[in-house]
């Protein structure tokens, strides 16, 4: 049991999956989870632990942003041993060929700042994902025919943006897609030496101004996990 996860030791599996959203993690833990076991719900950030194929995960909320992000997985990862994270979020699309529901399997996450900026100092470290895990899922996503997309992302301090001219730069640039979580994730990751992923399926366009209602962001996003579980156990 730690400050913010009232699990037991042993409650967490070593595969856990991080949407921000809680009840996604609720959601997901009853579709697609057998034995399932409600292990959190400190601050209501819930999480759930059961078996998917024979195979023991974990799906743990884990806020919205970094610093939030950071103190779930600083805990999963120093307290309960996990060794493989893979969040499942949702995003905003910013390139024109990137549509509502496709999913970004985030190969990089640019950002200006994260909760390791400060140790870091000068340097613009760049956030990576796993390899094994990011090629086993661009496998899985190719088998289930979801239309996906692999490439850097942006991870974002604020949802209500106010800089036009930084995602006229990133689109620019090829950045497939906005969220809040990944690089610090990815960051965390590299300091503990266990592997990392992100998930993300297209919620909102910015450029379109489409936006899916939050019940869909809670509960329709199956591919993505389907993805993510399969890369977590290949
Ligand atoms: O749907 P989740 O996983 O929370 O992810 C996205 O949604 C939240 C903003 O609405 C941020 O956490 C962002 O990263
Ligand atoms: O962080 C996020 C998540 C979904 N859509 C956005 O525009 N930003």
């Amino acid at each position: 049991m730690t400050v913010h996860i009232g699990a037991e030791i042993g409650d967490i599996a070593e595969t856990v999956l991080l949407p921000g959203d809680p009840l996604r993690a609720k959601w997901a833990a009853e579709k697609f989870l057998t034995n399932v076991k409600e292990v959190n719900r400190t601050r209501g950030m819930l999480g759930f632990t059961g078996d998917w194929n024979g195979n023991r995960v974990t799906f743990q909320g884990s806020g919205m942003g970094m610093p939030s992000l950071s103190i779930y997985v600083n805990e999963l990862i120093r307290d309960f041993g996990a060794k493989t994270l893979i969040r499942i979020g949702s995003c905003g699309g910013m390139q024109d060929h990137v549509g509502i529901r496709d999913v970004i399997i985030a190969m990089t996450a640019s950002t200006i700042a994260t909760p390791s900026s400060t140790i870091f100092r000068e340097l613009n470290f760049a956030p990576t994902a796993d390899w094994s895990l990011l090629s086993a899922a661009a496998k899985a996503a190719e088998k289930l025919d979801a239309k996906t997309h692999i490439g850097g992302i942006y991870s974002s301090d604020t949802f209500y943006d106010e800089r036009p001219d930084l995602n006229e730069q990133m689109e620019r640039h090829g950045i497939l897609a906005v969220e809040m979580e990944t690089a610090e994730l990815y960051i965390l990751a590299a300091r503990y030496g266990v592997r990392a992923l992100s998930v993300l399926t297209v919620s909102d366009h910015l450029k379109t101004g489409e936006a899916l209602p939050s019940e869909q962001r809670e509960q329709s996003f199956g591919d993505m996990v389907e993805v993510a579980l399969s890369a977590a156990f290949a």
